[in-house]
């Protein structure tokens, strides 16, 4: 038996994928271990993959798009049953990279009843609750004997939590906060598992004691009777209907009618409400926004994942889908060959290894500012905000243009459901909006970086955080891309800390230039904000890069290097030919360096051409995990999408109702009306 660098190759596969894994320069499980940030857990993955496909209780009974919302519903609530009950025979206890594997291996990214049980209830009780409410809460919530979910977006208001319409009134002599929705458009609306499954929320509400409002305050809130499930007195709750995807979440709404909670119920580790209605405040006025930027911070990996869900299906199928010649003289292609369909999946590849990389430090700087807030320094909650609100918008942008790149590569096939790709693409894409609306995300990266522009203007660089030290610096006259002999990515770091610092401090300038000629400061903020975001887009590239050269340089063996290297030469060069505009209007780079650089990204297509391949196994995604027939690892295609659309259920009947109820009779009487 040969062994080959590719693990995911074996006997009765599609010569056409197997030949792309034998050309794979590096070992795959190696690959994984950088993709997943450890070689222990990259094993535990393929380790729990193994244990799934071993128990069929585990798998899906029938392909999910052949499946209404009701039945996905049913069946996801029996494996997730399933999955509490033997948790601890698949996954390590409390490990939450095996709980996330665990369940999109099993649950799959649709969903399911609990999914904002473990992503934003729990965290906002850990993160909020006090020692005391814990005890009582947290321990319940992660034993399932509560769901719970994270109540905070509003019919009429998502984006702007001050002008929130549900109240929680102090009411000093019951000492209890009564909640309120005073209209229609101050129903909750959009929380996940608030409709159908979940017994308790974390509700955010403007707070008022004593007539004056303190803002938006997070409570823990009973929403069912634990018994029957049934709504409680004063609640009004539901499911908000079907959406573009995430069809097994039960998005929900919720009204409440003086509804009355224990002073208790307010989430108090960092905000007290004394029973006289003394409140007192926390250490930093948005501490309680905590559960926000923990999704913000794990989204980025999350997205990175979806991305490479795409890419492995599309580049697997180009390997074994053929069509047309290159050569005339020589037998149709695989569609892999094309250069414009390299053009179309390569970069994305690259960019889902930078954004896994970066989401890797991401989630280190949220888990440090989460150990700090905990002991009371809050120093980096607005380093961690600025950083999470910028990657999770442009991460989540490119996301979703990657992953339709990828269903075009696979024309026909990719708009068959058969595919998966309209459901990653529904689902990665809602990452746009959930978890803050992606402009506005930027904008608030752009407060941070506004400000550092000011110190900068006036002379105090020296204070100015790691994040945004560049924009003190000054750059070269021009960039010294193909002038000097090889540096590494040095020059294009170089480039890109250019482009940001210039396009930083223009929009900042333009913003500070408005106010001087009299503009009020929100307006402004208004009449510059296509700027801003600019900026924060451009710093938010530059960071990924920079993330991407950090881990480039720690690995040591050298065949993932190389290639790891390769990619990070198509990436850098494929984001400065995307943002060439910036660099050539200053004259910081001349066209024949883009010349270059366009020269250099169709070299590095070609090289990165005989590891595409291993490049997207390397996720290690099973095909469980993929639910898709363009994207097995097999690469057995056709027969198993004729095997699909066999099993699609209107070909369970020869003869539809519909046809004998509409379109025989109709048939009918126009040849009877002929005769
Ligand atoms: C592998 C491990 C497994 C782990 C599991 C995780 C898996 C993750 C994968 C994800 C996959 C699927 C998830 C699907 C579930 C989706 C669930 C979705 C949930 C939601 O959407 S919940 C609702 C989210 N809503 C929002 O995000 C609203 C957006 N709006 C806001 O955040 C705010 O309104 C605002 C920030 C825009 C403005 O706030 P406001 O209080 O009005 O601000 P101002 O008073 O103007 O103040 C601004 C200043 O405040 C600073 N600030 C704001 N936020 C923070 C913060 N969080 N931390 C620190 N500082 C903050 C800001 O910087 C300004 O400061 P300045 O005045 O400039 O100094
Ligand atoms: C799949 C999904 C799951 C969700 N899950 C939850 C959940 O579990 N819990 C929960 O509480 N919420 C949840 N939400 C709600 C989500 O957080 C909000 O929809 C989101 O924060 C955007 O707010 P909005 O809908 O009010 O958009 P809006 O703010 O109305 O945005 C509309 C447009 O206005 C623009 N805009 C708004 N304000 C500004 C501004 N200040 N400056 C410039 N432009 C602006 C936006 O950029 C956008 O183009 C979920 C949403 C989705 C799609």
């Amino acid at each position: 038996m040969v062994h080959h660098q590719n693990k995911a190759i074996r006997e009765g596969d599609n010569p056409d994928l197997t030949a792309e894994r034998v050309t794979g320069t590096f070992d795959t499980h190696s690959m994984a271990a950088q993709i997943y940030n450890s070689e222990a857990h990259a094993r535990r993955r393929r380790e729990i993959t193994e244990i799934i496909a071993k128990r069929p209780e585990l798998h899906d009974t029938k392909p999910f798009p052949f499946m209404t919302r009701e039945e996905k519903i049913l069946e996801s609530s029996r494996k997730l049953t399933l999955i509490t009950k033997h948790m601890n025979e698949i996954i390590e206890p409390n490990n939450s990279n095996e709980m996330f594997h665990l369940n999109n291996e099993v649950l799959g990214i649709e969903g399911h009843p609990m999914a904002l049980h473990g992503i934003m209830f729990i965290p906002a009780l850990t993160a909020q609750a006090s020692e005391e409410q814990q005890k009582k809460w947290l321990t319940r919530a992660i034993n399932r004997e509560i769901v719970g979910t994270y109540a905070q977006t509003e019919l009429g208001h998502g984006t702007n939590l001050q002008n929130l319409e549900t109240t929680a009134t102090y009411d000093v002599a019951t000492q209890e906060f009564v909640l309120h929705t005073p209209t229609i458009t101050g129903l909750k609306w959009w929380p996940g598992n608030l409709g159908k499954s979940s017994n308790y929320a974390v509700v955010v509400a403007l707070m008022f004691i004593k007539g004056k409002n303190y803002g938006p305050h997070t409570f823990m809130v009973p929403l069912r009777d634990e018994k029957t499930h049934q709504p409680l007195k004063g609640i009004t709750i539901g499911d908000i209907g079907p959406k573009i995807a995430y069809n097994v979440t039960d998005n929900g709404f919720l009204g409440f009618d003086h509804y009355r909670i224990p002073r208790t119920n307010l989430l108090m580790r960092h905000t007290r409400v004394e029973p006289d209605g003394t409140y007192v405040k926390p250490p930093h006025a948005k501490i309680n926004y905590s559960a926000m930027v923990h999704v913000r911070s794990h989204m980025i990996t999350g997205q990175a994942i979806m991305l490479s869900y795409a890419l492995t299906i599309a580049t697997r199928y180009s390997s074994v889908r053929r069509q047309g010649q290159i050569d005339t003289t020589q037998p149709e292609v695989k569609v892999l060959e094309y250069q414009t369909q390299q053009h179309r999946l390569f970069p994305y590849i690259a960019r889902a290894y930078a954004f896994v990389f970066a989401g890797a430090e991401t989630v280190k700087l949220y888990e440090r500012v989460l150990e700090e807030v905990a002991t009371g320094n809050v120093s980096l909650m607005a380093d961690l905000h600025a950083l999470t609100s910028g990657l999770k918008s442009v991460v989540s942008h490119y996301t979703a243009q990657g992953i339709e790149q990828a269903r075009m590569a696979c024309g026909g096939h990719g708009y068959s459901q058969a595919s998966y790709m309209s459901e990653i693409f529904g689902v990665a894409v809602g990452g746009c909006t959930y978890e803050g609306e992606n402009m506005v995300m930027l904008l608030q990266l752009a407060r941070y970086l506004v400000k550092s522009a000011s110190l900068v203007k006036t002379g105090q660089s020296s204070k100015l955080g790691p994040l945004v030290a560049y924009l003190g610096a000054k750059s070269d006259s021009t960039s010294l891309i193909d002038r000097t002999p090889t540096t590494g990515f040095a020059e294009y770091v170089k480039t890109f800390q250019h482009i940001a610092r210039r396009q930083t401090l223009k929009a900042a300038d333009k913003f500070f230039g408005l106010m001087e000629k009299g503009e009020k400061r929100p307006i402004a903020w208004n009449k510059s904000s296509v700027e801003l975001n600019r900026a924060s887009r451009l710093h938010t590239r530059l960071y990924i890069v920079e993330a991407f050269v950090r881990r480039v340089e720690e690995v040591a063996d050298p065949r993932l290097k190389e290639v790891l290297t390769d990619l990070l030469h198509l990436h850098v060069n494929y984001e400065l030919l995307d943002m060439s505009t910036y660099a050539l209007e200053d004259g910081f780079v001349s066209s024949s360096q883009l010349d270059y650089v366009r020269d250099q990204l169709y070299f590095y297509l070609a090289k990165i051409r005989p590891n595409a391949v291993s490049l997207v196994d390397s996720w290690e995604f099973s095909d469980q995990e993929l639910r898709s027939v363009l994207g097995r690892r097999d690469g057995h295609v056709y027969e198993n999408l004729f095997a699909w659309a066999k099993a699609s259920p209107l070909n369970k009947t020869d003869v539809l109702p519909s046809v004998d109820k509409y379109l025989k009779p109709l048939m009918e009487s126009a040849r009877a009306s002929k005769l």
